[in-house]
């Protein structure tokens, strides 16, 4: 097989004056947003079905909340390979003309992400095709998960780093001293388990994680709460990207390994986030991805600062602008007038 490249790009790393202001401190974005399947998904999906295609894959099967579909859609559309892509009832029309304008076959099923990956999953045993997990897997995080993190990440080679964990690599390239903090979106875990993987690679295990979710999709502060997994009864927040109602066990295991903080906010802070990103920045995002916006615009991270929980006087704080294609501007006003934001 001649080196494949691989389907993410590297993308902008932006120094934010307006979210600066906001901080007091320097803000860099890294802007998944304008990756070509519309988030930050396809650096692991896109690696994932790389590797399953070197081994023969026929026919991959996706449950996704919508990004990872389009990423495996993407993805497939890129190898020559049929794609099912199996989302919740939901799931809005215009994700859906994506996926079928990448080619993908749309399946509609359940009401949340785990109802859809049942039937992925079924799918792929009755049919014998190759399933796609949106971010549980160390082929999407770019490791071969065996034992603790720090045991395997520690063990294998220096590789290239592919998967969610290229990510990491563009930010030393860029940055080459460590960001003071790192904030990032937590829905199944997948991007967490990557950037810790990136951050060991680069040296950067020190550098303090801010792990946002918006009640109602907050997985992983529910199992950090209750020191094991746990499975939250519904998703009720609209950030249903994030939707998964239980997290990833690595995502756990990533505590040993970096210090994490778990932050929660509502689904308004996170809708006033994508809000002021458009203005601030002019790019629309997911509520999603708002999440991880709102620890500088709701002041949650002058807030850690001030508790102690972070150093007073930080270098820098990278943000990951994970992106997301469930959105658009009818879409924005619909969930402010829904959270009754006017
Ligand atoms: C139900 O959905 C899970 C997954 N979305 C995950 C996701 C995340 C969280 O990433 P994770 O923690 O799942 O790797 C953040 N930001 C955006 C824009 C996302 O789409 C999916 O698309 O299937």
């Amino acid at each position: 097989h001649a080196k494949q490249e691989p389907f993410h790009v590297v993308t902008p790393l932006l120094e934010s004056w307006a979210l600066s202001q906001v901080a007091g401190m320097p803000v860099f974005l890294k802007c998944e947003n304008v990756q070509p399947s519309g988030s930050f998904k396809i650096r692991g999906i896109g690696h994932f079905c790389q590797e399953m295609a070197k081994k023969g894959c026929r026919h991959l099967v996706c449950s996704s909340g919508g990004n990872a579909g389009i990423a495996a859609a993407y993805a497939a559309r890129k190898l020559g390979i049929p794609a099912t892509i199996v989302l919740p009832e939901s799931t809005s029309l215009q994700v859906v003309q994506r996926l079928q304008g990448e080619g993908a076959e749309v399946q509609l099923t359940g009401k949340v992400w785990d109802e859809a990956n049942l039937r992925a999953q079924e799918l792929a045993k009755r049919d014998g095709w190759e399933n796609v997990p949106p971010f549980d897997h160390p082929l999407i995080w770019s490791h071969l998960g065996w034992g603790p993190p720090s045991l395997c990440f520690s063990l294998s080679p220096p590789l290239p780093r592919k998967g969610h964990a290229s990510l990491v690599q563009e930010l030393k390239a860029v940055l080459r001293t460590p960001p003071g903090a790192l904030v990032l979106a937590v829905g199944g875990g997948g991007l967490l388990a990557g950037v810790v993987a990136g951050l060991l690679e680069v040296g950067w295990q020190h550098v303090p994680i801010i792990a946002m979710e918006t009640h109602g999709a907050h997985c992983f502060n529910a199992a950090i709460t209750a020191g094991k997994l746990v499975t939250l009864p519904d998703i009720t927040s609209v950030a249903k990207s994030l939707g998964a109602k239980t997290v990833a066990a690595r995502a756990l295991e990533c505590m040993q390994v970096c210090k994490i903080h778990s932050e929660v906010v509502e689904d308004t802070e996170a809708v006033s986030a994508v809000q002021q990103l458009l203005d601030d920045e002019r790019m629309l995002v997911e509520p999603a991805c708002g999440a991880a916006l709102a620890a500088i615009y709701s002041g949650l991270l002058r807030r850690l600062q001030a508790e102690g929980c972070l150093p007073p006087s930080l270098t820098s704080v990278v943000v990951i602008v994970c992106g997301g294609n469930n959105i658009n501007s009818r879409e924005l006003q619909a969930l402010k007038t829904h959270l009754g934001q006017v």
